[in-house]
């Protein structure tokens, strides 16, 4: 369960007393997620979300998030937009993190995906490149391929303990992927992290594009290889569905496009996707206290992905 930090109720309460929300109901830890500590707040007007921005979340990007959502909503994607309040702050303090209280939108995270719906989050990932495209505002990638391996440095040691031959296997590709890694294609400010549980829908259509405390400005089709490695396999890594994976791509090129250059660089972005969670998996799994109240990710999940991608080309 993602909830690190604690809000009494009497410091929400004086919280939400901030803005034109109404009164303090209730409010519940919410278990998904493994990054914020967030809460589900009823008050007396409606629901609200509210995240406490913990360790990979600096708050000096937040202004970037902020007006990243900002453009978004306007631009009609689903996406939920930070509150402000009555002084027109939208960041703010609470228990000594940054917090903001956010809009709270309808719909749920699927854990089996079908083609329909993947199409539908692939049309959504190309509506949202289009509304940002000449976004006035960038943040670099923290976790791109120039990151990786002080990332896999800090935990090489310990992989070993996750999977005999572990380090041996991510230091192979490391080397491997960072060396045809394409510097030409097209970049943009990228969500870098649309997992199943980053969209809310409802039947086949996109109700939510959340979480995107990830997004950067880096190659745009590296968004489109990160949506396929999450998307087409299931959670273990162990099963591939080719039909939704084709049809996540097939959404994005109904709204968007992908260059023939694009396309082909896919299975190596693909791979780059699979390592960068991969490694802050198993960061995680190496580092996350054992009391803290949250289910650590499954890193290899990302090692089964980074081999079925590198046994053959997926996206063929
Ligand atoms: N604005 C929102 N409206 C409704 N539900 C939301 C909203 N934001 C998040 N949620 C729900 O809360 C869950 C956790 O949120 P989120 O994914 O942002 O957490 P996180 O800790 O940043 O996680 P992770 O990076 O692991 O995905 C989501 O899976 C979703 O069910
Ligand atoms: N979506 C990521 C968590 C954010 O880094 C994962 O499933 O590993």
């Amino acid at each position: 369960m993602a909830v690190y930090t604690h809000v009494s109720a009497e410091s929400l309460a004086a919280f939400l007393s901030r803005y034109d929300v109404g009164a303090l109901v209730s409010a519940k830890g919410i278990a998904e997620g493994v990054e914020n500590s967030n809460y589900m707040v009823d008050t007396t007007q409606g629901r609200y979300f509210l995240t406490l921005y913990e360790k990979r979340v600096a708050s000096a990007d937040l202004p970037f998030f902020q007006a990243l959502l900002d453009r978004l909503a306007a631009a009609g994607c689903p996406v939920p937009r930070m509150l402000p309040d009555r002084t027109a702050t939208t960041i703010q303090t609470l228990a000594d993190r940054p917090a903001c209280l956010i809009e709270f939108l309808p719909g749920v995270s699927l854990s089996h995906p079908t083609p329909a719906q993947a199409h539908a989050v692939g049309a959504a990932m190309a509506d949202m490149h289009a509304a940002v495209a000449d976004a006035p505002f960038a943040r670099p990638n923290t976790l791109g391929p120039a990151d990786w391996q002080a990332l896999f440095a800090s935990c090489a040691d310990q992989l070993d303990t996750i999977e005999p031959g572990l380090r041996t296997r991510v230091d192979r590709s490391l080397t491997d992927i960072v060396a045809r890694w394409p510097s030409d294609l097209p970049r943009s400010i990228i969500h870098a992290d649309l997992f199943p549980d980053n969209v809310l829908m409802l039947d086949d259509s996109v109700t939510g594009l959340i979480d995107f405390y990830f997004a950067c400005t880096d190659i745009r089709a590296y968004d489109v290889a990160v949506m396929h490695t999450s998307w087409a396999f299931d959670a273990t890594g162990r099963r591939y569905d080719d039909a939704v994976g084709a049809a996540a791509v097939a959404g994005y090129c109904a709204r968007g496009r992908l260059s023939d250059a694009e396309r082909g660089a896919l299975p190596v972005l693909a791979r780059g996707a699979c390592l960068r969670f991969l490694l802050t998996r198993a960061y995680d799994w190496i580092h996350t206290p054992a009391d803290a109240l949250v289910t650590r990710k499954d890193p290899l999940a990302y090692r089964r992905r980074l081999d079925a991608y590198e046994e053959r080309n997926l996206f063929a």
